[in-house]
């Protein structure tokens, strides 16, 4: 009797079962859409140059040999991970000039996801926060000097802030940066156990250096956390005598990265390797406060607007591997009939899946549009302060800043979720590349700030708003404007086609102010019988739904207004409907406040839950044509599911082939 045939033959002959070329459903439904893509395209990425430079980067990289993988990424452990993101890195910096990627919020991390992945890896800090806390917070004449070393790859850096007792609250942080002006060295420590540092990325194994935020004292006084140029390893990368450093094991996610810890023992730096852009310490140990008391935490606010975009991103992604996976999903595998007869449908044409779809698609388009004049209004913040310490844009753009941060990460996460059950089974298995997307994202709803906490900073803006227009003598920040308009009593909404974007906007202005007024006014009730930050605690759930709500106006806003902005009108009538449905799907979802003290009747909510389906019918022949609106190549979406050809069947076969456990 013959023997059986090895799993790898087994393979092949699956596959040659299966067809070659596009698969047809994906093609009859991009020859289905109503616009043209290169049109839509050039709006999604603002002009026909980021588009192209989108395709010079992922040229750049499919021609070259180094970023190969020769084994696939999901079935390395987790040293070979590491082993494999850091030989990633040093071919990404190596090519960093001939491929000229300068642009953070766009190039850089498209270049970072075609070359390595979705992977915090041993450079993200370096790159992500160690760089632009060096930007941020070092005076100009310093900047060419030790500095420079970091941006030219000499040293590899990292942010040490959190530790294993404190990483929201900062005021508390107990690492110590004591002034010695016999010397003229800080003595940097760890004096219990709960001050060692936790968490930093890239600390365990690669960081030579950190970014570290300790508690100054100097002439025997406290001022509070600030942050200090360490070097932690020698030239032959072993650890300074005084610092005990290393990983701190595996995560949820981001394996690739050495998230480590860092304890001090009187370890003594120099005077100048204190940042002093804003506060500084004279030789004689003399205090000189910042201008701003909260300046120290700039390049955390630079990183949140980052990871806004970078994180609406992979939402994007996301949607786009679960719509083109619902327009194929039928031809092998048929999940039932629509009407008895007519034969079996793709599951993208079943109304629930429209609707774990196209809320997600449209989600992932306000944030990402509105990061690109974030960006600009960071520099222009930035300016202002460095050129005449003018700070009155800061709050303005922590509070959007923190807002917008803890309101899409969440959503992205959800989001991903969400996408990745619309995906059944195969959802489930990482070729889909859900799993990575989920754990790549959720780390954002924690790091940089943890999203319960960036929203109560929002609130203590919205409250302090909320009292200078009850005084009556209000200074308001654009984005809060809003907030002084009289009151409405009746909400404007009705039939999503008949109404108009005004109507939208009023709708969702009125409900917000009436939220943040109506928790002003608890919280200065509670105020009067308790201490101010019992009340406040006591009202931090309705702060924070306040929060959100002021968030989600914001992004409603600007995706309409935005859409206005689109020259073609074909992409502009379909990113038009996708906004509403957007504006409708959060009412819907928030029905309670829309609904409360009557503002919207229920006429008009079942209006709304009218519209939202009539909507993602008009949407879904569109729907695989706005997820290639995103131009997102193969390499960059990673996802077996998500294939611009649409052929997932053979491609799984062959994915599961490399299983080590196939391999005899
Ligand atoms: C080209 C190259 C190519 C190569 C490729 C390279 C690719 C590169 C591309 C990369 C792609 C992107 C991905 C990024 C990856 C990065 C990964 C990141 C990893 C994660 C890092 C981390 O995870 S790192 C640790 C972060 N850890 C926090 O994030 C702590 C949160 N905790 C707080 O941030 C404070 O603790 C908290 C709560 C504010 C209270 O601070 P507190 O207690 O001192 O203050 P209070 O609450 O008392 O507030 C007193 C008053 O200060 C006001 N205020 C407070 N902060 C203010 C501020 N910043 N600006 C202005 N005002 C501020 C406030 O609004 C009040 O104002 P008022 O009095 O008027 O109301
Ligand atoms: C993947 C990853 C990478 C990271 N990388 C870095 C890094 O490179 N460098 C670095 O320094 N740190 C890093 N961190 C740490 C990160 O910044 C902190 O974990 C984060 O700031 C939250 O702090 P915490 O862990 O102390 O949470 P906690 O503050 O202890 O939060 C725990 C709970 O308490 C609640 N809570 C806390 N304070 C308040 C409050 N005032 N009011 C109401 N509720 C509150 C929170 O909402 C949360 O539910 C990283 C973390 C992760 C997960």
């Amino acid at each position: 009797m013959e023997r059986d045939s090895s799993p790898s033959d087994q393979f092949h002959r699956y596959k040659n079962l299966i067809q070659n070329g596009d698969n047809p459903d994906i093609t009859k439904e991009r020859q289905g859409a109503s616009f043209n893509l290169y049109n839509m395209q050039c709006f999604v990425y603002e002009n026909d140059h980021k588009l192209q430079r989108r395709q010079e980067i992922l040229e750049f990289v499919e021609s070259h040999r180094e970023f190969d993988d020769p084994v696939h990424p999901h079935f390395l452990n987790r040293d070979e991970q590491i082993d494999r993101a850091t030989r990633k890195c040093l071919a990404m910096v190596d090519n960093l000039d001939a491929i000229d990627v300068t642009d953070y919020f766009d190039e850089a991390p498209l270049y970072q996801l075609l070359t390595i992945g979705r992977e915090l890896h041993c450079l993200s800090l370096h790159y992500g926060m160690f760089l632009p806390t060096i930007q941020v917070h070092t005076e100009k004449s310093l900047i060419l000097g030790p500095f420079q070393m970091a941006a030219s790859k000499a040293i590899l850096g990292t942010f040490a802030q959190t530790e294993l007792g404190h990483g929201s609250n900062l005021s508390k942080l107990e690492t110590t940066a004591t002034y010695d002006a016999t010397t003229k060295e800080f003595v940097i420590h760890t004096p219990t156990m709960s001050a060692g540092k936790w968490w930093p990325g890239g600390l365990g194994k690669s960081a030579n250096y950190a970014a570290v935020m300790a508690q100054l004292y100097t002439s025997g006084e406290s001022k509070g956390p600030h942050l200090f140029m360490v070097q932690l390893r020698d030239n032959a990368h072993a650890p300074l005598p005084g610092v005990t450093v290393g990983d701190i094991g595996p995560k949820l996610g981001n394996n690739a990265n050495d998230n480590g810890f860092l304890i001090f023992d009187h370890y003594r730096i120099p005077r100048r390797n204190m940042f002093m852009k804003y506060s500084k310490v004279e030789a004689d140990g003399t205090y000189i406060p910042p201008p701003h008391a909260k300046l120290g935490f700039g390049a955390m606010v630079l990183v949140r607007l980052l990871m806004i975009r970078d994180q609406t991103c992979q939402l994007g992604a996301a949607a786009v591997i679960a719509i083109r996976y619902s327009a194929v999903r039928h031809s092998a595998v048929r999940q039932g009939e629509i009407n008895e007869g007519e034969g079996e449908v793709q599951i993208l044409d079943y109304r629930t899946q429209q609707y774990r779809l196209l809320p997600q698609l449209a989600r992932s388009f306000p944030s990402s549009q509105r990061m690109r004049s974030r960006n600009s209004t960071s520099k222009y913040v930035t300016k202002q302060i460095n050129n005449n310490a003018n700070m009155e844009l800061l709050p303005e753009l922590h509070a959007l800043s923190s807002g917008l941060k803890a309101v899409i990460t969440w959503e992205v996460a959800q989001g991903i979720e969400q996408l990745r059950l619309s995906c059944g089974g195969h959802g489930y298995s990482r070729a889909s590349a859900f799993p990575d997307m989920y754990a790549y994202a959720v780390g954002g709803c924690t790091y940089e700030g943890e999203n319960i906490v960036m929203l109560l900073q929002v609130a203590r803006f919205l409250m302090m708003i909320a009292k200078e227009v009850r005084s009556g003598n209000p200074k308001l920040a654009e984005i809060a404007e809003y907030i002084a308009k009289p009151d409405a009593v009746t909400a404007r909404i009705s039939s999503w086609k008949t109404c108009s974007d005004e109507d939208i906007i009023h709708d969702f202005e009125a409900v917000t102010r009436k939220l943040i007024f109506a928790t002003f006014d608890r919280l200065t009730t509670l105020e009067r019988t308790m201490k101010k930050k019992e009340a406040w605690n006591a009202c931090s759930i309705d702060l924070c739904k306040a929060a959100r709500m002021h968030v989600k106006t914001y992004l409603v806003k600007n995706f309409l207004a935005r859409v206005r902005t689109c020259e073609d009108p074909a992409s502009r009538t379909v990113m038009h409907t996708l906004a509403k449905l957007y504006a409708f799907d959060l009412i819907s979802g928030g029905g309670g406040h829309f609904m409360k003290g009557g503002f919207l009747s229920e006429k008009q909510f079942n209006e709304v839950q009218l519209g939202i389906y009539e909507m993602l019918a008009a949407i879904r022949p569109d729907s695989v044509a706005l997820a290639d609106s995103w131009a997102i190549s193969d390499l960059e979406l990673r996802s077996v599911l998500g294939r611009r050809d649409g052929n997932v069947y053979p491609a799984l076969l062959e994915w599961a082939q490399q299983s080590p456990l196939n391999q005899n």
